[in-house]
This record gives C-alpha cells, structure tokens and sequence, in this order.
C-alpha cells in the first residue's frame, strides 16, 4: 500500500487526527467531510497538534510545513475517494449514516481499496453485511487523541481477505501505531471493555461514599495508571505471583459491583443535562477556557509519554 493516497471520512474528533498520523508517515491524505466549516476546524486542529509536537521538541519547525503538505481538504466525495488504496471511515457512530456512505462507496472505489471503520461499537459482521467489498473490509479502532495514541485495535470479519489484515497491520505499525489483531468480534473489543470494567468500579466507589472523584481519579493516574503505560493487566499479574493474584482475584471477586446497567451516578446527571466538560458540569466543574487548556496540557503531556514509550 505505499506510495497511495488515504482517505478519511468524517474530520470531526477522530478523522482529523487520523489524517494526521498518514500524513506524518508521510502519505497523501484526503480528508472529506459533508461539513466545508468542520473541514476547516479540522485544518485549524491538525496545525495546533503540530504546533504543540514542535514546542515539546517532538518534531521539528519545518515539519510542519512537510506534513501539512501531505494533507488536502475536500467536500466531493467522489474525488475524495479517487485513487486512494485505503479508506478509513470516521463519520458519526450511526449504523445506518455508514451503511448509507458504504452504498456510495461502492460504485467509485476501486477494485483493490481497503475500507476501514473506526466504529467504537458496531460489529464488522454488522457493518459488511450486504456491502459489496467486505471482503475488503475491517474495523480500525484508534483511540483519542488518534495523532498520541498508540493503540490501534484491528478487527477483521469472517470475509475479510487474509491479505488485507496483513497489510493494514503493516501499514499501520509502518506509520508508528501499535496495531493489535483481534482474533474474534466482540462488543467494544479490548480497551473499551477494560475501560468500561474500571469505570464501572469506580462509579461504585463514588455511589458508595468510599471517596470522592478527585481522590478515585488520582488513585488511578498515581497508582495503576503509571504501571499501565507500560505494563498491561496479565503481566502485571505474572510479575506479582500467580498464587497472590488467585487470591486477590478469589477474594476481590464477589465484593466488585457488578451491574449490567449504566451506572446511576452517570444517568442521574445526564438528566439534569449535566454532560461532563462540553455541558461545563459532570462530576467535576469547567469553564470553556480551562476545558482548552486541560486538553492541551493533556496532549503535552502525552507527547511526552509518547516519546518516552518510543524508546522501550
Ligand atoms: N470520539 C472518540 O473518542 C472516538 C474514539 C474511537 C472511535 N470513535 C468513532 O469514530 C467515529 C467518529 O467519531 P467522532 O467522535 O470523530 O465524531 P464527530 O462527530 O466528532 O465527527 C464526525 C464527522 O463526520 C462528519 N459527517 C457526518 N456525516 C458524514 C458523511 N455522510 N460523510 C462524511 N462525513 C460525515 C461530520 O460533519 C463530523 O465532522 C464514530 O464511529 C465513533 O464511534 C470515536
């Protein structure tokens, strides 16, 4: 797939930074979007993603202008798509809005290009059904701030061609992500299904009184959080000793909450239209100034992590 064009649908919150990371490894991006205003945001976005990868001394000054140079913006879908060998689709998570673009797709995308989604919900099998090239479909999950994170889970369906997850993984690790294949579909593959376990425990912990959310938050990030950069969760149990984890686990289990519903905590709030940082009141407090200025601090300080996790 090298010396292709990728195209990304959707420049919202996903599509712009996976532009991005192509453009960076240095490949010809179009980036679409039915939103010429949300297009130029998107532009606006990428140059202050680099401008802050430039300040920490992550990129240099005239790579800026390199990879800006790889990046073109376009509301014409069909000229988007023209020649590109790999699509990755990033428009809003609405099952009939992606199968409505798949439709279209189908009658201008060339014989070889690979179409991925970046569902963070949908199954594969569900989103191939009925679609002409799903043998040439997959799921790429990439996680926000798609231009910092690593991961990339892959997930192919019972169609998809051996040869295109192949070269997807290569691709995608060609581009720095760590591309990670999963063996079978399931709901919210693995970082959304581990995300969603701790979130669960902890709503538990805030409902009961145990603490409130800054002190459970900062049990996360000084605690687990700084082994989980590097460390996942059955290395972690290796180094500690099988036999100790047999008893935290066996111990720990029956006492963990285990709901199958959203977790009171959050529904409560969302009634009172209580969002989180967008609405300016969740569990915590914002103004819209400070919401820009954590996120930035948060990328900064994820470049860093980034490149310290470039040298393991
Ligand atoms: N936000 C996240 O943290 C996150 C993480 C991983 C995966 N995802 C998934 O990525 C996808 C996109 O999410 P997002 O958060 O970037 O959404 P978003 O709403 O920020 O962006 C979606 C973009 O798609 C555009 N759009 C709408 N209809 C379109 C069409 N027919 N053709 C082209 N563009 C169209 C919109 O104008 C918007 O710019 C969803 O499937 C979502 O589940 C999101």
């Amino acid at each position: 797939m090298s010396h292709q064009t990728i195209c990304v649908l959707g420049s919202g919150t996903m599509g712009h930074g996976i532009g991005q990371v192509f453009a960076a490894a240095s490949f010809p991006v179009v980036i679409y979007d039915i939103n010429e205003q949300v297009l130029q945001l998107a532009k606006t976005r990428i140059h202050t993603n680099l401008k802050l990868m430039v300040e920490e001394n992550y990129i240099s000054e005239i790579e800026i202008d390199r990879i800006e140079s790889n990046l073109t913006y376009s509301t014409d879908l069909i000229h988007a798509v023209s020649g590109a060998s790999l699509i990755i689709e990033a428009v809003p998570e609405i099952i009939e809005l992606k199968k409505e673009l798949y439709e279209k797709l189908e009658f201008i995308i060339g014989e070889n290009t690979i179409v991925a989604s970046n569902t963070s919900t949908y199954s594969i099998e569900r989103l191939a059904e009925g679609v002409s090239f799903a043998d040439r479909m997959l799921v790429v999950h990439f996680f926000n701030p798609a231009h910092l994170v690593r991961l990339v889970e892959v997930v192919p369906s019972k169609q998809t061609k051996a040869e295109v997850i192949e070269q997807v993984i290569e691709f995608l690790s060609a581009c720095g992500k760590n591309a990670v294949r999963l063996q079978k579909d399931i709901p919210g593959f693995i970082a959304n299904r581990l995300q969603a376990a701790v979130v669960r425990e902890a709503m538990y912990l805030l409902e009961q009184g145990i603490a409130d959310a800054r002190a459970i938050d900062s049990v996360i990030a000084d605690g687990p959080g700084m082994r989980w950069a590097f460390d996942g969760p059955i290395q972690i149990a290796d180094f500690g000793g099988l036999d100790i984890w047999e008893k935290v686990t066996g111990n720990l289990f029956p006492e963990l909450d285990a709901r199958t519903t959203a977790p009171s905590s959050i529904s409560e709030k969302v009634q009172s239209n209580k969002l989180g940082a967008k609405s300016g009141e969740g569990f915590y407090q914002y103004d819209r100034e400070e919401v820009t200025l954590a996120a930035k601090e948060r990328d900064r300080k994820l470049i860093k992590l980034l490149a310290i996790k470039e040298t393991e």
